[in-house]
């Protein structure tokens, strides 16, 4: 199982612990592709000044091609992140997103309606409640 997590860079790096817990939790269920994005060594700057934005961009729209689901965590607003969505609706991904309303931030009206039961689903949690809601997506992939 190929995962591809999505989390903010440039949109800012408040939530990063939070991310690297979640790839951290990921890792039980498949290999994360993009295992940087919670990596705290990776500023508000990006990798840009190693690889180049084109660089990442093809990188990135490279392994969502390959990947089998996308977790995305999206309370804090990231334009890098809801690009990464709608390429991964354009090819049909399965997408699990992760919201914390106890942030006060309303969620895009563009990834929360984008919401079929299906393929995209949005899920608000607590941080504890992470685990858990991660176990129950894989463990519903696996039976289907
Ligand atoms: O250096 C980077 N490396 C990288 O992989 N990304 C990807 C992965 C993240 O899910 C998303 C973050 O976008 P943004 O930087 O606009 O917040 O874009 C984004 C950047 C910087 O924009």
């Amino acid at each position: 199982m190929l995962i591809y997590f999505c989390g903010s860079i440039r949109g800012g790096r408040d939530d990063v612990r939070l991310y690297e817990r979640i790839v951290k939790h990921l890792k039980a269920f498949g290999r994360v592709l993009t295992e940087h994005v919670g990596e705290s060594r990776i500023t508000e700057k990006g990798e840009g000044a190693v690889l180049g934005d084109k660089a990442i961009h093809d990188r990135d729209v490279d392994w969502l091609n390959s990947a089998d689901v996308v977790v995305a965590e999206v309370t804090q607003p990231s334009l890098g992140v809801g690009y990464e969505l709608g390429r991964a609706v354009a090819m049909q991904k399965k997408i699990l997103c992760l919201f914390r309303s106890s942030s006060g931030r309303v969620l895009s009206a563009m990834v929360r309606g984008a919401e079929d039961g299906s393929l995209f689903l949005v899920k608000e949690y607590t941080e504890d409640q992470m685990e858990g809601i991660l176990k129950d997506y894989f463990s519903a992939l696996s039976n289907n």
